[in-house]
């Protein structure tokens, strides 16, 4: 089931938010529609994000009517700030959209009509590309996985978290595909459950083994001896290597060097933010304080009580073992791998 999908000139997107019990997509014919859809985590996940978004100023700039190329691309590059504060944390987001943004300043014809098909070509290739991407990094994160491996996952970095086969459950879909007998343990992931709605999903529909767990059973768990490594995804690496991902991903990291486990990253090099120098300059979301409060829809906290509720946390570099991307996989001192894969 794809995560999104480009139909007669419009956006169709999986609404996330209803899986698994229904699997339906939005309409967007409009680009406030997808800027809507990345708020609410209709479509959600770094590399999801980035695509939606770019699709969304194709909507955007499809719609447009402007006396001139210039004022077209004004008007293409405020759409683009809107789309862009939808999700702070995912740099994904920004990438796809500063790659958008310059296929529309080096375009030098003057024809606007000529200029949005080609924006358009520009998010297939995103999307493609995705795909492509996820397809390498599970080759190389695959080696690192023995046989028989028992595998703790955080969120959902799936198929539904990008076009493809997913980042973190694409090195587990590649090593599952090796004949190598894994098993996953996923945690739920609280506050939106990410784990138990949409990674037993698709592990489930895939036929790979999986064991849903909250994410307060994850230190019995290894404590239990029950897990061989970690491998998550993330939204946001800074140039040393710290790296951004889902609440509750720090703790894991944690842990696992407690109890001596290896903990992957894996995430596209688009995922990787070279202007940031480390994990404290990364922008974290804070949402709403009713995805606290509340849980299916029945308020489980007292009326008005104060809320924390970052979106992420960021996992130091020291307690990264490996970072898989698409073009290979990075080991501390990541200052310089990240570079070195970025060939900068
Ligand atoms: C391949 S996706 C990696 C991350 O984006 C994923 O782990 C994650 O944290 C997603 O958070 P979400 O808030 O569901 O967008």
């Amino acid at each position: 089931m794809e995560t999104m999908r480009w139909v007669d000139g419009c956006l169709e997107i999986l609404d996330q938010t209803l899986l698994p019990g229904k699997a339906e997509y939005i309409k967007c014919e409009q680009y406030t529609t997808v800027c809507d859809a990345i708020c609410r985590l209709s479509v959600r996940g770094a590399p999801a994000i980035g695509a939606a978004a770019a699709y969304g100023l194709v909507l955007g700039a499809a719609a447009l009517k402007p006396a001139g190329k210039d004022e077209f691309i004004a008007a293409v590059e405020q759409i683009a700030r809107n789309l862009s504060v939808t999700r702070p944390t995912a740099v994904n987001l920004q990438w796809a959209l500063d790659r958008m943004l310059r296929v529309l300043h080096n375009y030098t014809s003057g024809n606007v009509e000529d200029l949005k098909e080609t924006l358009l070509r520009e998010a297939h290739a995103i999307y493609a590309e995705d795909l492509e991407s996820n397809r390498r990094m599970g080759e190389f994160g695959e080696k690192l996985v023995p046989t028989n491996a028992a595998i703790l996952t955080h969120c959902n970095a799936g198929a539904l978290a990008t076009a493809g086969i997913g980042t973190a459950l694409g090195v587990i879909r590649a090593a599952h595909q090796a004949g190598k007998n894994i098993s996953v343990y996923a945690d739920e992931t609280r506050p939106l459950l990410q784990g138990a709605r949409l990674t037993t999903w698709e592990m489930v529909q895939e036929k790979i083994p999986v064991t849903l767990l909250t994410d307060n059973m994850a230190g019995y768990l290894m404590a239990c001896g029950k897990v061989d490594l970690v491998i998550v995804g993330a939204d946001r690496i800074a140039a040393n290597g710290d790296v951004a991902n889902k609440i509750g991903t720090y703790g894991v990291a944690v842990l696992a060097k407690e109890h001596g486990l290896p903990f992957y990253v894996a995430a596209p090099m688009s995922t990787i933010d070279f202007n940031i120098a480390s994990g404290q300059g990364i922008p974290i979301e804070n949402r709403d304080d009713r995805e606290v409060t509340c849980f299916a829809g029945q308020q489980v906290a007292p009326e008005g009580v104060k809320v924390w509720n970052p979106a992420f946390d960021v996992t130091p570099a020291h307690l990264v073992t490996a970072i898989i991307t698409d073009r290979g996989v990075a080991r501390p001192p990541y200052t310089e791998t990240l570079a070195a894969l970025a060939g900068r």
